[in-house]
């Protein structure tokens, strides 16, 4: 492979690291319905396939489950402790966003076995994530720094961000186009203003969605970069049009000599055989999803947006473009309600 720098390797075995976030993106098109018996299947076969890291939380994270984001059909402390227990070598993660979970909720995913303390805010509001950084350092976690919609800000902006997560005590700060929303050069510049500002104090990661049909392509230009971390989940499940297929990024690293660490045949068995069944559907790139990318609009709104059009009698696509010209972002969910109900009088 060409264009990367030489320093850029995530250990001797691994050129990148990928993290598998079906249990956790996935989440949100399950509408956080998932059993023990979907995690326990699931995490067998990822961790079979030598997938290295696999996330289990609510869609929105610890303390996720709740009227404005969803409730969840199984604690996601039970989950986490079932994947812990079901995993043999990959390390689990679970994702809390700060203000929706608490300190006492990162406690509780250590001792059930969470490994990997991935924390998200804003990406402009990474201020909010330094002092649960601290605990999980202080608690011998390995962390994460998610920067949401990072195709709303600039690269200098985003590098700065993630400054604070590092000096916080986060590990690998990641890229995240929450919207599916970003094109490769916009990732490119995003990624490696992250490694020009971080250096060697933090790894830089990359969280792509398939809104614009690009998760791949995306994330091949963000360890081009030089990102040593890479998200995706298996058969795409995730928000929105879903995430980078897991299965497919093996598959191209593979031909591009990157090391993955995965098994390029058992992960394809997997997403066809295992984790295929447990979805309601596949996560398809249709208007809805087509837009969001467009649009850029956070890919967790969608199953909201379906379910406020059909509750106003209005259209999806409309709540989209809106919630687009409004740049809302994750945490407001209940604005889908706002516009669905303008949009309804505006049609009387
Ligand atoms: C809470 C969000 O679903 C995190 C995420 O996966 C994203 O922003 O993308
Ligand atoms: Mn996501």
């Amino acid at each position: 492979m060409t264009d990367r720098p030489s320093r850029s390797r995530y250990s001797d075995t691994l050129d990148i690291r990928i993290t598998d976030s079906s249990l956790r993106d996935g989440s949100h098109a399950k509408r956080h319905q998932f059993t023990g018996e979907d995690v326990r299947s699931i995490v067998s076969a990822l961790d079979g396939a030598g997938v290295p890291v696999i996330e289990v939380t609510h869609g929105d994270g610890l303390g996720g489950s709740s009227f404005n984001y969803g409730f969840s059909k199984t604690p996601e402390q039970e989950l986490i402790k079932i994947a812990a227990e079901t995993a043999r070598h990959a390390k689990i993660a679970f994702l809390m966003l700060p203000g929706l979970g608490v300190k006492d909720d990162i406690r509780a995913a250590h001792g059930n076995g969470g490994r990997i303390c991935r924390i998200a805010t804003h990406c402009t509001e990474a201020d909010i994530s330094v002092q649960h950084f601290g605990l999980a350092r202080e608690m011998g976690l390995e962390t994460v720094g998610f920067l949401m919609m990072a195709h709303s800000t600039t690269p200098e902006n985003l590098a700065r961000q993630a400054r604070i997560m590092a000096d916080a005590g986060c590990q690998c700060v990641y890229v995240v186009d929450s919207a599916g929303a970003m094109v490769m050069d916009e990732v490119t510049d995003r990624v490696a203003a992250l490694v020009a500002e971080l250096g060697d104090d933090a790894q830089v990661g990359f969280h792509g969605h398939e809104n614009l049909g690009l998760g791949v392509g995306n994330s091949v230009a963000a360890v081009r970069a030089g990102a040593l971390q890479i998200d995706g989940s298996t058969r795409r499940l995730g928000a929105g049009a879903g995430n980078t297929p897991v299965e497919a990024f093996a598959a191209v690293c593979r031909k591009m000599g990157i090391r993955t660490g995965i098994d390029v045949l058992k992960i394809i068995d997997a997403a066809e055989d295992v984790v295929r069944p447990v979805m309601d559907d596949e996560c398809t790139l249709d208007r809805m999803a087509l837009l969001m990318g467009h649009a850029g609009v956070y890919s967790s709104f969608l199953k909201h947006a379906y379910r406020q059009a059909e509750r106003y009698g209005v259209s999806g696509a409309q709540i989209l473009l809106r919630a687009g010209e409004r740049r809302l972002v994750g945490g407001q969910e209940d604005q889908l309600i706002d516009i669905a109900v303008e949009l309804a009088a505006e049609a009387r």
